[in-house]
């Protein structure tokens, strides 16, 4: 018997769960939410029933993996780290290069790096997570699962941009897309709520969060999802613009005297979306408080709901229909009014969410409507099973 750590890093939040293995019972779990954005919320759950809970500010990703591995001690979960014997690492671009998971050794490390440009809000994070355990645990080993991995399956019509062939050939200028672990998981779950074989099923599943995507998913497998070469493309996100006319950069880089591309990028990855939109916040909560008295939090939120519609439309025409839509990650198990107005808009398709059913947060559900012909189902995500499963089967 051992401990596996699952450490997930996403663009605002650090999540992990420490599993006993192979047991997979759940040890304790945490996150530390809004990173660098304020008001940061740390909150861990260990023992039986016992939860720790502090706000304070939390700048970056390296202060929440020293935040999480502190209190491992002082709340007494670990009475050492030697009591870890894996750890699984969520890493956002693996490109072409990495088709599966891997056992982390000094090459797959350099590489996750020189993959920074492929998403550069997180697998900087991440490659800086997996460091920091190679120098606490240097002899417990390190696997690294990415959210591009599930993807590697979608036809090329679908990933390929309509630009010189050559780019794709000479850079890899191409779609990857992201949180494949995520939809992998609750295509997963669907399949098991629906009762039928997963090779069967036509899925979109909405991943929607801070950083959210949409995919089609067709016999098991990743047909097509929003996000683009990098994890700003797709619907609008909390700080990410999502699709946008190209020409734009290059209009607003001349506008706003910017030189360094860099820096429009940052503006699209950072400043834009709900935040950007609003001018208010990138966290939906603050949104919904003040949507009534602040037309700018309100016409965020619309744009968010309509990107959305938008997407699923496209993924049902591409599918030739659809059997489940599926919504997860931090608004779609949280939301309750964006998951009422999503279903309303795409009930032309068949789509019908029951609002008694809807009324809850965070369990699995079939919401659907008893005259609904397309279920839609709420599976709150576990991409830290995923990676301590997939930690086990590298390491075994
Ligand atoms: N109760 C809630 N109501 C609405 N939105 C919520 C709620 N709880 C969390 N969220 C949203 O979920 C986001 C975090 O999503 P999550 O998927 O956990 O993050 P990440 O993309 O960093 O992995 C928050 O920024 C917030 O907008
Ligand atoms: C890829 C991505 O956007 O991840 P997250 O939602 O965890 O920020
Ligand atoms: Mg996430």
């Amino acid at each position: 018997m051992g401990k596996t750590l699952a450490v997930n890093a996403g663009s605002s939040t650090l999540k992990f769960k420490l599993f006993e293995v192979p047991s997979e019972k759940v040890l304790t779990s945490g996150a530390i939410e809004r990173i660098g954005l304020g008001d940061s919320l740390v909150s861990i759950k260990y023992g039986d029933g016992q939860k720790y809970e502090n706000t304070q500010d939390v700048k970056d990703h390296e202060e929440a993996i020293h935040i999480m591995l502190d209190q491992l001690l002082s709340l007494k979960i670990i009475a050492s780290y030697d009591e870890i014997t894996g750890v699984g690492h969520r890493v956002v671009a693996g490109g072409e290069f990495f088709t599966d998971s891997v056992l982390v050794d000094e090459d797959a490390l350099k590489k996750i790096e020189d993959l920074s440009e492929y998403a550069p809000l997180h697998n900087p994070a991440e490659a800086m997570g997996i460091r920091t355990f190679q120098k606490i645990l240097p002899n417990v080993p390190n696997v690294a699962v990415f959210d591009t991995s599930f993807h590697t399956t979608m036809p090329q019509v679908n990933y390929m941009y309509g630009i010189p062939y050559e780019y794709y050939e000479k850079f890899g200028a191409r779609k990857y897309g992201a949180h494949g672990t995520s939809h992998r998981y609750v295509a997963g779950r669907a399949a098991a709520m629906l009762n039928k074989p997963l090779e069967d099923l036509k899925l979109i599943t909405l991943h929607i969060g801070a950083g959210a995507s949409i995919t089609a998913i067709k016999n098991g497998k990743s047909f097509d999802t929003s996000m683009g070469f990098t994890p700003l493309a797709g619907i609008m996100m909390a700080t990410r613009s999502g699709d946008i006319d190209a020409s734009l950069v290059t209009f607003l880089m001349e506008k706003l005297n910017i030189k360094d591309p860099n820096d429009m990028i940052d503006i699209l990855n950072k400043k834009s979306g709900l935040v950007g939109v609003s001018e208010y916040s990138a966290d939906m909560r603050d949104l919904e408080k003040v949507q009534d008295e602040n037309p700018k939090a309100h016409l965020a939120r619309d744009m968010y709901i309509n990107r959305i519609v938008k997407y699923v439309g496209q993924y049902i025409a591409e599918l030739g229909g659809v059997d489940a839509i599926v919504f997860t990650a931090g608004v779609g198990e949280n939301d309750i009014p964006i998951r009422q107005e999503v279903a309303d808009q795409l009930s032309y398709f068949g789509i019908g969410v029951d609002s008694e059913k809807n009324n809850i947060r965070g369990v699995e559900r079939d919401l659907s409507t008893a005259d609904a012909t397309v279920k839609t189902l709420l599976i709150p995500t576990n991409e830290e099973l995923m990676i301590v499963r997939d930690v086990e089967r590298l390491t075994k």
